[in-house]
């Protein structure tokens, strides 16, 4: 039989075994909750539960207790000042809109990701040695550079000013038109110097690889090839490296790589499962660009812009040495129903055994000769995002950054919070129960989902004013139609949609989406604004919001509404770590309990 003594210490050493973070604090108020409940509750739990509690289990645990009492579940999550991400001072009151504090909160997360500013911050500078993630190397005319990706021209830029004296030579990947555009846009800045010693290759138009990435591809294979042991190779990556860094096994073509991945994400495979493909059709992903470089020791900076940072999957590791499944491999296309329609040339080269380079170069099996490290992400964006709304007047909490799965199921859990956190009176349990189990479906940890749930609560209580609910990650569409759009776009317009049958009086909540590269899907938005009048400013403008969804087209639809005035449109914003969600609530006025 468990004993309600028994339950908060399976818990932590469970939390112990798998990294889950629960702080003591939090353990004990599990204790005393459990002690609160009845014996029929506790022993009602399978027996073998005694042994440890999984993730599953917890969150059928919490589920039970949304049954007896919200006030219960949110009970357990009471003293949490480590966990909240929120402070104690009441915000000051703005009299900003809601639509242009949004856009100013999307415009901090983006400002505290920018290039430059992400590797000032990770590189130390000490006369003849630089000091990165702790680790020192010496300078002594021995560094070159290489990058690829969004954000790589204005970190190049930035690398050479603090390096620039010990750096023989350098090639980045960059987009198609970015100097260009950097340079109308005044953002000099993040441009190279004249006389630079790095060669600036633009390519991959419309983030797709194509021949200009391929031979940027090759300038950087070649430059990694002739190092030595006395060399120091400083990569530059970020989001968008994929496509810039595209050097297929032949018989692989380009062509054929591209239609794999084109349709791949087309039918919604999720960026794991894309790159975890376009590494083992790759020479220098999955740790092939580190191969080459060997014997020189390589150090990675990486703006992440896939959800938990992996360091593999992040431009598909090009600094990461990954081994190949096959099996994974067609296990995937096989998920998307591309196995029928593969090349021969991607079957061949993934029936080949044995490693993907034949150079026979002398690596152990832990590249010693390899430091990565992630030195900007979403986590970094929403931490300097809730600051901004601070100041704005939002008390601001983060769900999480690790937001993903079907826009359809994202924006379901976005309208359930909202009508969470503007509930005059104690949110039915349903509510609770909802959230907790959508929010494996979408990359939320439970204890994130009842942190924030306890927080929302709390403030709506406490009569803390005004909410600034802030999410990062990478939805996904699953295109049926044939219109234009965005992640973004097509998450705001639904959860405008569920704003809307909230039944809110006006002014109510608020909801932003916005891809922090600026660019969501072939469009010039970064995203959209919306609120619950979203249906009805649709209609009487003669739209059919529907219609639009079935199509895929929310930037049409976005562009035509009232002037596009909800589109979001920051122009390039020369960075990325993916996208920003973010739910503003207005102070509810409560009904005491
Ligand atoms: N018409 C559309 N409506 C909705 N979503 C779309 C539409 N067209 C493309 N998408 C989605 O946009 C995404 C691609 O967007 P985008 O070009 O911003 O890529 P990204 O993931 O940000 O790129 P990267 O990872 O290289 O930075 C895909 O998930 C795709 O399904
Ligand atoms: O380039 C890529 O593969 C994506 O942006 C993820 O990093």
């Amino acid at each position: 039989m468990v004993s309600a003594f028994m339950w908060p210490v399976i818990l932590s050493s469970q939390s112990l075994n798998t990294g889950y973070t629960t702080p003591v604090s939090v353990r004990s108020d599990f204790c005393n909750a459990a002690s609160l409940l009845s014996w029929s509750t506790l022993s009602s739990f399978p027996q073998e539960s005694t042994g440890f509690i999984s993730h599953w289990q917890l969150s059928q645990f919490l589920l039970r207790l949304t049954e007896l009492s919200m006030a219960r579940v949110l009970s357990l999550f009471r003293p949490l000042p480590l966990l909240a991400l929120v402070g104690r001072r009441k915000p000051a009151l703005c009299k900003m809109s809601m639509d242009s504090r949004a856009r100013e909160v999307f415009a901090a997360a983006v400002e505290a990701v920018q290039p430059d500013t992400v590797v000032r911050q990770s590189i130390e500078r000490k006369e003849d040695s630089v000091v990165i993630d702790g680790h020192k190397f010496t300078l002594k005319h021995n560094l070159h550079l290489v990058g690829f990706g969004k954000a790589v021209l204005g970190m190049a830029a930035e690398a050479e000013r603090i390096v620039g004296d010990h750096l023989v030579k350098g090639v980045i990947s960059v987009p198609h038109g970015i100097q260009q555009t950097l340079q109308q846009h005044g953002k000099g800045h993040l441009l190279l110097k004249e006389n630079s010693r790095i060669k600036v290759m633009e390519g991959a138009k419309h983030n797709l690889p194509d021949a200009d990435a391929q031979n940027a591809a090759e300038g950087i294979r070649q430059l990694a090839s002739e190092l030595t042991e006395r060399d120091l190779l400083l990569v530059l990556i970020s989001g968008g490296g994929s496509a810039l860094l595209p050097a297929p096994i032949p018989p692989i073509s380009l062509q054929e790589k591209l239609d794999v991945t084109r349709k791949l994400a087309a039918a919604g495979a999720t960026i794991q499962e894309l790159n975890t493909v376009r590494r083992a059709l790759s020479f220098l992903k999955g740790g092939g660009l580190a191969h080459h470089a060997h014997p020189a020791q390589v150090v990675a900076l990486i703006l992440s812009d896939v959800i938990g940072d992996p360091l593999d999957l992040i431009a598909s590791g090009p600094t990461v040495k990954s081994k190949v499944w096959p099996e994974e491999i067609l296990s995937i296309l096989e998920r998307y129903k591309l196995l029928d329609s593969l090349p021969a040339s991607v079957r061949d080269v993934l029936g080949r055994p044995g490693p993907r380079w034949k150079d026979n170069k002398d690596e152990s099996d832990t590249p010693a000769h390899v430091l990565n490290a992630v030195i900007g992400s979403n986590s970094v964006a929403l931490k300097c995002a809730g600051r901004r709304a601070r100041e704005l007047g939002f008390r601001p909490v983060v769900l999480s950054p690790g937001v993903c799965g079907d826009v359809k199921s994202v924006s379901r859990l976005y309208g359930l919070l909202a009508r969470f956190a503007s509930s005059r009176e104690e949110p039915p349990p349903e509510i609770a129960a909802e959230l907790l189990r959508l929010g494996p479906e979408v990359g939320v940890e439970t204890w994130d989902l009842c942190r924030t749930m306890q927080v929302l609560d709390e403030m709506r209580m406490e009569g803390w004013g005004a909410t600034c609910l802030l999410a990062g990650g990478e939805p996904t569409v699953e295109l049926t139609g044939k219109g234009r759009g965005g992640r973004n776009q097509e998450l705001a317009l639904r959860v405008g949609l569920e704003l809307g049958s909230l039944n809110l009086p006006p002014n109510g909540p608020v909801f932003l989406s916005g891809g922090t590269d600026g660019q969501d899907g072939p469009t010039e938005a970064a995203g959209a604004i919306t609120d619950g009048g979203l249906c009805d400013e649709a209609q009487s403008q003669g739209l059919d919001i529907n219609s639009c969804l079935t199509n895929n087209d929310s930037y049409t639809f976005l562009s035509r509404l009232s002037d596009g005035k909800r589109l979001l449109v920051p122009g390039l914003t020369c960075t990325n770590v993916m996208d920003v969600h973010m739910l503003l609530i207005p102070a509810v006025p409560i009904n005491i309990r």
